[in-house]
């Protein structure tokens, strides 16, 4: 089964259901539609539940709405200064929905 991590500050979001989506760099993003992926903490590794792909789609910096950033549980400011620290100057990024299984 393919890993993805995410810092830890999220993984109460994201086992409540409150995220449903991340955004990566094409590098962090080898996943596809249907694709069972175990979850683990960036920091220690440490798993924390899987989920399932629902969809893996291109999306620029500069288009991140509301609705992405409803989807990651923040506001749309809050978003891109996540993604802007994560990853700087990054333009094109890949939006992944999962749900949990
Ligand atoms: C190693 C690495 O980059 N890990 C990441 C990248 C992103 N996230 C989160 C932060 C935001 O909520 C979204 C959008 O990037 O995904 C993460 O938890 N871990």
């Amino acid at each position: 089964m393919k890993n993805i991590t995410f810092y830890g500050r999220f993984e109460n979001d994201i086992l409540a259901g409150r995220k449903t989506i991340t955004l990566r760099e094409a590098s962090d993003a080898n996943v596809s539609a249907g694709d069972k992926v175990r979850v683990s903490r960036y920091e220690d590794d440490v798993f924390f539940c899987n989920i399932e792909v629902i969809a893996v789609t291109p999306v620029m910096f500069d288009n991140l709405n509301e609705t992405h950033a409803a989807q990651e549980n923040m506001t749309l400011e809050q978003l891109k200064d996540v993604i802007s620290e994560i990853y700087p100057g990054l333009r094109e990024l890949f939006m992944i929905e999962f749900r949990l299984i």
